[in-house]
């Protein structure tokens, strides 16, 4: 039976005169999949419901927080405790202090902490402390790889960016723009190629330790490790931007997960349980240069907000080393279904994976970078999206963006979820 998505029109098109595009945020606008947007009301564990009444699988977790489900009962409860105390002081508050001790103890990089009110606002203070640090100013990062939309980092940047096809935005001005350079993800020859150039003028190199904003795209072996030893060589700072990764592809984060400790951390999403937080650290040494204990300033009226730091804390103490054994588990039943599927049907295909981060491409290319990554076939992604949803698949409307699983989903989603690829595989075969 054919879903209804009255109600999800209806509030797009009213959406539409109030706000750019119809969205707060470009990727909601579903521009890539040739749909409107599906407009949510509530969501339960694994299932997320549209305004139409329509259930989901949902494997967005409002892009990546969520990696305990919708409204986990202890992170609601915990919320509502909180809040009858007060929503926001301006001051300090203990919670800040625990969800720091618990990060701190976690991500190895991290002896200090500061906590901000998003990714952006993460990767944009960490490129200040890195440039005020090292008193350099260009920074490199890699194609396809989104950092937030500061404007040093929204250059050939990937998530919406690459979904909309802008390469860059106007408004950032060009003077910033030369101080950012761009070299292709796992190409470690053009980064050292850089740095034989202008390595004493590189303050730091940021990069996603999974690129998870083309597609989720792992490291190639001795990618990291390059990068850790070209940075130090040069006295520029390596900059892990952790905002997806943190505490999805690992109980230590990509960091612990992969081996490779960076001097700067930034984190999003999943430390702060669905509700707006950034936060970045790294050794005390660097963090003391940041005011009030240095000179490099960096502030919010919302950072360390109670509410944020109780949903996330709550969120980290229901995760342990065993979760991400289970996110494995489904993991692989999701990619052996993926895979079969798509040969059975003769659907080019390639997955990608690290921990609870899924990139599965519409392309037999292998994905190692955004080149490789745009072999897909976007327009066959638009139809298969399109069907998915009707079986009640909820994905993330681009290509270039991964799937991600929390603990809620079962097993029983994923066999659901791999009849739905066998369906809809079926009414797109070659
Ligand atoms: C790796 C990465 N860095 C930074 C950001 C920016 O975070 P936010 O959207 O919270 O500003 C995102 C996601 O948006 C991200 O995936
Ligand atoms: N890929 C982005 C973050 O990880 C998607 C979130 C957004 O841009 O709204």
């Amino acid at each position: 039976m054919t879903r209804s998505h009255e109600k999800s029109k209806a509030a797009f098109q009213e959406a539409i005169h109030l706000m750019p595009g119809g969205v707060n945020s470009p990727v909601r606008a579903f521009n890539a999949v040739n749909m409107d947007p599906i407009v949510m009301e509530k969501g339960k564990g694994a299932i997320i419901t549209d305004v139409d009444g329509n259930d989901y699988i949902d494997y967005v977790l409002s892009w990546g927080p969520l990696i305990l489900g919708h409204t986990h009962p202890d992170v609601v409860a915990a919320i509502q405790r909180v809040a009858e105390s007060g929503t926001s002081f301006g001051a300090s508050t203990v919670i800040e202090n625990e969800l720091a001790k618990e990060v701190i103890k976690r991500v190895p990089s991290i002896e200090m902490i500061r906590m901000v009110s998003s990714g952006t606002e993460a990767t944009m203070s960490a490129i200040r402390v890195a440039r005020g640090y090292t008193g350099r100013d260009k920074i490199l990062k890699f194609e396809g790889s989104y950092h937030g939309h500061g404007d040093s980092l929204l250059i050939k940047a990937g998530s919406g960016v690459a979904t909309l096809g802008l390469p860059d935005s106007p408004g950032v001005p060009l003077s910033i723009a030369q101080n950012t350079i761009t070299v292709p993800y796992n190409d470690l020859e053009s980064v050292n190629q850089v740095f034989e150039m202008y390595g004493e003028d590189i303050a730091a190199i940021i990069v996603e330790p999974v690129a998870g904003n083309m597609g989720c795209v792992p490291p190639l072996s001795g990618f990291l490790e390059g990068l850790r030893d070209i940075s130090t060589k040069a006295g520029s700072l390596l900059i892990f931007d952790e905002v997806m990764t943190g505490f999805r592809v690992g109980f230590n984060s990509a960091q612990g997960y992969l081996g490779v400790t960076p001097d700067l951390t930034c984190l999003g999403k999943v430390i702060g349980g669905g509700l707006p937080v950034g936060a970045f650290g790294g050794s005390h040494e660097i963090m003391e240069h940041i005011a009030p204990a240095g000179p490099i300033y960096q502030a919010g009226t919302l950072s360390g907000n109670p509410l944020a730091m109780t949903a996330g804390l709550e969120t980290l103490n229901h995760l342990t080393p065993e979760s991400y054994d289970y996110f494995k588990k489904l993991g692989d039943q999701l990619e052996t279904g993926f895979r079969e599927a798509a040969e059975t049907y003769n659907i080019p295909h390639t997955v990608n994976r690290a921990g609870s981060m899924i990139g599965y491409f519409l392309t037999n290319e292998n994905v190692i970078d955004f080149e490789t990554a745009k072999t897909s076939d976007l327009q066959l992604f638009a139809e298969y999206y399109t069907l998915m949803t009707e079986e009640g698949i909820f994905l993330p409307p681009s290509q270039f963006e991964g799937v991600f699983l929390s603990t809620a989903h079962t097993e029983e989603h994923i066999a659901q979820t791999v009849k739905a690829f066998q369906k809809v595989f079926k009414q797109l075969a070659r």
